[in-house]
C-alpha cells in the first residue's frame, strides 16, 4: 500500500512536469524520495510503516540521480537545498553552545584570555566526550572562535557523531583563500558540514592578567578584586575587556550572523569560551548583570537550546547521548535520533 501510494505521488508529480528525475529506494523499511528538477532538489515525502507523508520536512533523503551515492539526510542541513517553505515550517533549530575542554594554561591555573593555548590531554578527552553527548543532535553549522582551543574541541567533538560528516574549516579572509580551498563535488559538500572561525567569539581579552597565575593575582590583589575582573559585568580587568566589552562583540556577531542561520531552520553548534559564551547566555537567557556574576560554565560540556517560534529555550545539557529528556522535548530532535538508529543500527 505504501509503496503505491508513493509511486503514485510520484507519477503525478512526474506527468505534471516537476520532475525531470525521481528515484527511491527501500532501506530498513524506509522509503524517501528526492526529486531533482532542473537542478533544484525537493524533498517530497517519506513512506514509511505503510504511510505517505508528503510535504514534511524531516526525512531520509536519497538521490535519485545518482543512485550508488545515498545521501541521507534525516533532518534539514544547509547542504540540503529545502525549500524556504519546509524551513518555515520546521521553525525550530538545534543550538548546542560548548565552552572549549581544559587547555594547557586552564591546567596551569594561567589567565589565557586571547592568548592561543591548545587542549590539554584532559581538553581532548573533554572534547571528545562532549562529541558522544551531542552526537545523536542535528550540527548543520559550526561557529567557532579564531583560538584553536575553541577549534581542536568543535573537530573533537565532531569526531563522535554518527552523522559522520565532515567538519571543514571555510577560509574567506581573501579571495585566494575562498578559491583555493574550493570543493567541487555537490555530494561532497553535502557531506560536509562548514566551521567558520570568528574573532568575536573568543575569550575576553585578559589585558595585563594573560599569562598570570590566578591564585597568585588573588593573593596579590585580594580575592575580591579578582572576582570583580572575572566576573563582573562591566568591570575591566586592567588594560582588558570586561564582560560587557566582550558581549558587545560576542552577541552583535550571534545576533547578525548565527541567529540569521537559527531562524532559517540551521542547527548551530557554536564552541567558544567562558567568557565569550557567558555574554551570549545572558542575551539568551535574559540574564541582568548581576545575574550572569554567578554564571560559571565548566569546560567541555555542551548544553542545548531550542529556537522555537524566535525564542530560545533552554533545554541544559545532554547528559548523555540518549537521554529521554532531550529527544523526547521536539519532535525534530526525536525523529532525527530516530532516523539515526535506523540507518546506523
Ligand atoms: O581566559 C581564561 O583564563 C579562561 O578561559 C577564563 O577565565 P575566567 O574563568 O577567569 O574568566
Amino acid at each position: 500500500m505504501a509503496a503505491i501510494a508513493f509511486h503514485q505521488a510520484v507519477g503525478t508529480l512526474q506527468s505534471q512536469g516537476y520532475l525531470h528525475n525521481a528515484g527511491f529506494r527501500q532501506e530498513y523499511g524506509n522509503v524517501s524520495v528526492k526529486l531533482i528538477s532542473k537542478g533544484f532538489k525537493v524533498d517530497i515525502g517519506l513512506v514509511r510503516r505503510g504511510s505517505y507523508d508528503s510535504g514534511e520536512r524531516n526525512f531520509g533523503v536519497i538521490q535519485a540521480s545518482t543512485s550508488q551515492s545515498t545521501v541521507f539526510d534525516p533532518v534539514s542541513s544547509p547542504s540540503n537545498n529545502h525549500t524556504n517553505n519546509s524551513r518555515k515550517k520546521s521553525n525550530e533549530a538545534a543550538l548546542i553552545l560548548v565552552r572549549h575542554g581544559e587547555s594547557l594554561w586552564n591546567e596551569k591555573n594561567l589567565f589565557t584570555g586571547c592568548v592561543d593555548v591548545p587542549l590539554s590531554k584532559k581538553g581532548v578527552e573533554e572534547a571528545i566526550e562532549a562529541g558522544k553527548r551531542i552526537s545523536n543532535i542535528p550540527v548543520d553549522m559550526i561557529y567557532t572562535s579564531a583560538l584553536i582551543r575553541a577549534q581542536m574541541t568543535a573537530m573533537l567533538a565532531m569526531t563522535q557523531h554518527r552523522r559522520k560528516k565532515v567538519p571543514i574549516i571555510m577560509h574567506n579572509e581573501s579571495e585566494r583563500a575562498r578559491a583555493w580551498s574550493q570543493v567541487f563535488s555537490e555530494d561532497t559538500k553535502k557531506q560536509s558540514i562548514p566551521v567558520i572561525a570568528a574573532w568575536q567569539l573568543n575569550e575576553r581579552m585578559y589585558g595585563e592578567l594573560q599569562g598570570l597565575n590566578k591564585q597568585e593575582t588573588a593573593d596579590r590583589y585580594g580575592k575580591e578584586q579578582v572576582h570583580e575582573w572575572r566576573r563582573s559585568y562591566d568591570t575591566p580587568p586592567p588594560n582588558g575587556e570586561s564582560l560587557e566589552m566582550c558581549a558587545e562583540r560576542a552577541v552583535a556577531y550571534f545576533k547578525d550572523h548565527i541567529e540569521p542561520q537559527l531562524l532559517s531552520g540551521k542547527h548551530v553548534m557554536i564552541a567558544a569560551h567562558g567568557n565569550s559564551l557567558r555574554s551570549i547566555i545572558m542575551y539568551l537567557d535574559k540574564l541582568t548583570s548581576q545575574e550572569v556574576i554567578s554564571l560559571e560554565l565548566s569546560t567541555g560540556i555542551p548544553m542545548l537550546y531550542i529556537f522555537k517560534e524566535g525564542k530560545f529555550i533552554r533545554r541544559g545539557s545532554p547528559v548523555a547521548p540518549s537521554e529521554a529528556g532531550v529527544y523526547a522535548y521536539t519532535r525534530t530532535l526525536a525523529q532525527y535520533r530516530q532516523k539515526l538508529d535506523e540507518m546506523l543500527n
